[in-house]
């Protein structure tokens, strides 16, 4: 821990802005692994030594083997989660881990089942859940819920910096315990989370320029470190896209004409009773490409089914214009402009 101040700091490595991970170990003597923090999920996964070869994307990974740890207990439940990308699947193991210098004894899944789409594209090795503890996938506790119990954090939050700065060292900065002044200025303001169990806050409309073109009856936002992009339902993120004259790829994604980028308009999110505007800085990834650019707007249609949504979901460029607090103490969320 940090001297006497109850704060826990981990530096997060910013991959193209996409992909935003930092270290923890498990095992004793330590296994070190790259992990996304993800409030959008509640479980810690890391690959499994017993990964069949079949899998390409264990193989490119760090992977965890319980033999070389004195600290490992063996469960051996089965575990899967379906990911909108992709599922996995693995068995429990218990064993000490270590996030931000505090150790918890935590029961976590060994992936043996790791599908190349999407994870060959992945830089980190697993992923550590944030999320409220129902969210946890076979009530596992999650390690922050651990960590809480143990009451070495001065306040029960845990705050998320995502650089886009990539000379910035480090590319991020997850705090737990606290929030970190070096990352943002002005005041936080914040929101209550809609319901107790999710990072998600309700919105209150979304604008495109001056105009409020969706989400005017209110929806839900998740906040969700762990995706890259903001996504909304389909329907509007296409008339969005039209609107900004952004063309549709294959898989997916958008673009717009790079020399039309600096006239885009702000797109802003009602949260809270406060707006908060994401410009094309914000939202358009420039990349250079053999010599060519290519200019990518990082909004994504994507429909979730009710009862959770339908929902817009706010990620990773989000965050890195909006210094996010976690308040697992009062369930709420605070946001103050990122530096
Ligand atoms: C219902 C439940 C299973 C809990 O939902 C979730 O867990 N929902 C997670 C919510 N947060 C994002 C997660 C996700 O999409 N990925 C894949 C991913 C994201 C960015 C970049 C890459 Cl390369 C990848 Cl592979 C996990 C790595 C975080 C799913």
């Amino acid at each position: 821990l940090s001297p006497s101040n109850g704060t826990a700091p981990t530096p997060l490595t910013n991959y193209l802005d996409t992909q935003y991970y930092g270290e923890i170990s498990i095992g004793s003597p330590a296994q070190m692994f790259n992990v996304v923090f993800d409030t959008g999920s509640a479980n810690l996964w890391v690959p499994s030594y017993s990964c069949s070869p079949l899998y390409t994307a264990c193989f490119t990974h760090n992977r965890y083997d319980g033999s070389k740890s004195r600290t490992h207990v063996k469960n051996g439940t089965g575990f899967s989660i379906q990911y909108a990308s992709g599922n996995i699947r693995g068995f429990l193991s218990e064993d000490v881990v270590v996030v931000g210098g505090i150790p918890v004894v935590q029961v976590f899944a060994e992936a043996t089942a790791l599908p190349a789409i999407p994870f060959i594209f992945a830089k980190f090795d697993g992923v550590l859940g944030m999320g409220y503890p129902n969210v946890a996938i076979d009530g596992i506790t999650p390690v922050f819920d651990r960590i809480m119990s143990q009451h070495v954090l001065k306040d029960e939050v845990f705050s998320v910096y995502y650089s886009k700065d990539p000379m910035h060292k480090p590319g991020g900065e997850l705090v737990m315990g606290g929030t970190d002044p070096d990352y943002y200025t002005g005041t936080f303001n914040y929101m209550g989370t809609s319901e107790a169990g999710k990072w998600e806050v309700n919105m209150k409309g979304v604008t495109v320029g001056e105009e409020m073109l969706f989400c005017k009856e209110g929806c839900t936002a998740v906040i969700d470190t762990g995706s890259s992009y903001i996504t909304g339902p389909a329907s509007s993120v296409s008339v969005l896209m039209k609107t900004i004259g952004a063309t549709e790829l294959a898989e997916g994604g958008y673009t717009v004409n790079c020399d039309l980028v600096k006239s885009l308009p702000s797109v802003t999110f009602h949260l809270g009773g406060h707006e908060y505007a994401l410009t094309e800085e914000d939202y358009i990834l420039w990349q250079s490409q053999f010599g060519e650019d290519i200019c990518s707007v990082t909004f994504r249609g994507l429909d979730v089914p009710p009862p959770t949504g339908p929902i817009w979901i706010l990620g990773a460029n989000f965050i890195a214009r909006y210094y996010t607090e976690f308040d697992r103490r009062n369930n709420r969320i605070g946001f103050a402009t990122a530096v």
